[in-house]
């Protein structure tokens, strides 16, 4: 398999923009018209998600190694949308027809027996993930609404009930549906360790154009059923001994409440710094819980950040600016979480202040497709299912 053939025939097709795309679904739609049901009625928002997402992933096929654990959360997470081995040829199909569209004469046998190659293998991986998970889980877990609290104007607290025990490890999310929108699903990330009572608490904020978000915040009601996909995601799990620094934009303090529950759970001594920023005072949404963690976490410091207002005793700036002004962070794992904004200035600015790459973590779900890895992946409300 030529991979440097398969990445330059990926480049040139990616540059004919949105074509492709509408190309590739209705291709996939009209040779297999049961697949449509599986996708919401409105297609834009994830247009280019699904594709986007196989191309990078094939066109990075010589790296398929460090891609397996995430192609097998893929096919894990993915039988939440019903998919099931019979489905992966059609798509297969659909991508080689678009290629070959796009490429026109560029389109030759050895690249379509690369392209096949390296489709098979990815599919495979996400096959013999799906099947192994369904041994011992659905493909999706029934969660009633228990507690609803609307802690701002567009903050919504959630705690719901699965119907069976969820196992994730804290910092990862799970994607949630409501029959409100059936069949558009986002991802959140559970604030608690994981609980043999199923409860799971979510932290919603409702996002311009945000139909799910909206949903979960203003229409959702006590006893509604949500579902909720397998967990994903990895980077923000903790699974070492050394200091912590933790860097949370807004809602993006989610699974850092988890991490803070599982580091309450430990026998080890460490320091953790808890960095939480808002735009305003009203926007620290779950300070008492946090700070009863405070408490309880000997080695914990928690500091809240205001952008915006202005406020005697609390430090005023951008979060990833302040946590800067506090170090030296010599030695500390960094974890960061918010906006994909937050998230790339916070990384500037650890990289600007000499902070190497390799200690800072935070999620990528473009490399997902969603979040920044490969299919479709999102962290909150953003738009990025498959
Ligand atoms: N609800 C959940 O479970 C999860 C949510 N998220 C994401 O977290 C994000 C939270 O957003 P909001 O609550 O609206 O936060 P926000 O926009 O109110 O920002 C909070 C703070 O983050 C910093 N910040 C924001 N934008 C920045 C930028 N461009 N450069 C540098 N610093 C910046 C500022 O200090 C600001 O006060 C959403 O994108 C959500 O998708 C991520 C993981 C899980």
């Amino acid at each position: 398999m030529d991979t440097v053939r398969l990445r330059e025939s990926w480049n040139t097709v990616a540059g004919f923009g949105g074509q492709v795309p509408l190309f590739f679904y209705s291709t996939l739609f009209l040779t297999n018209p049961p697949i449509r049901e599986m996708f919401p009625a409105g297609m834009s928002a994830q247009r280019d998600k699904l594709l986007s997402a196989l191309g990078r992933v094939v066109a990075h096929v010589d790296e398929l190694d460090a891609a397996v654990p995430f192609l097998q959360q893929l096919g894990r997470d993915h039988r939440k949308f019903a998919v099931t081995a019979d489905h992966y040829p059609a798509v297969g199909q659909a991508l080689l027809a678009t290629l070959k569209h796009f490429l026109s004469e560029n389109w030759t046998a050895e690249l379509a027996a690369d392209w096949t190659a390296a489709y098979t293998l990815v599919a495979d991986v996400m096959k013999a993930a799906a099947q192994e998970a369904a041994q011992h889980t659905p493909p999706w877990w029934n969660a009633e609404v228990v507690r609803h609290e609307r802690r701002t104007v567009d903050v919504a607290v959630l705690t719901v009930r699965t119907d069976r025990p969820l196992h994730y490890a804290a910092g990862q999310s799970v994607a949630v549906e409501t029959q409100l929108r059936p069949r558009m699903w986002r991802y959140y990330s559970p604030t608690n360790v994981a609980r043999d009572d199923g409860l799971l608490e979510l932290h919603v904020r409702m996002v311009d154009g945000g139909v799910v978000s909206t949903a979960l915040v203003q229409g959702i009601q006590l006893g509604d059923v949500l579902r909720v996909g397998a967990p994903v995601g990895g980077s923000l799990t903790v699974d070492h001994e050394r200091d912590i620094l933790l860097i949370a934009g807004g809602t993006g303090l989610a699974p850092f409440k988890a991490l803070l529950g599982q580091i309450a759970n430990e026998q080890l001594r460490r320091e953790v710094h808890l960095f939480v920023g808002a735009r305003c005072m009203r926007d620290l949404y779950d300070m008492p819980a946090i700070e009863a963690f405070e408490r309880a976490i000997p080695g914990l410091r928690v500091i809240p950040v205001l952008s915006e207002d202005k406020e005697a005793n609390v430090p005023h700036g951008l979060v990833s600016e302040v946590a800067l002004r506090y170090g030296p962070w010599p030695a500390q794992e960094v974890y960061v979480c918010g906006s994909p904004a937050m998230v790339a200035a916070t990384r500037d600015t650890l990289r600007a202040a000499g902070m190497g790459d390799h200690r800072v973590h935070y999620e990528d779900f473009q490399g997902y497709g969603g979040p920044t890895s490969a299919t479709g992946f999102l962290q909150g409300d953003k738009e990025y299912p498959v």
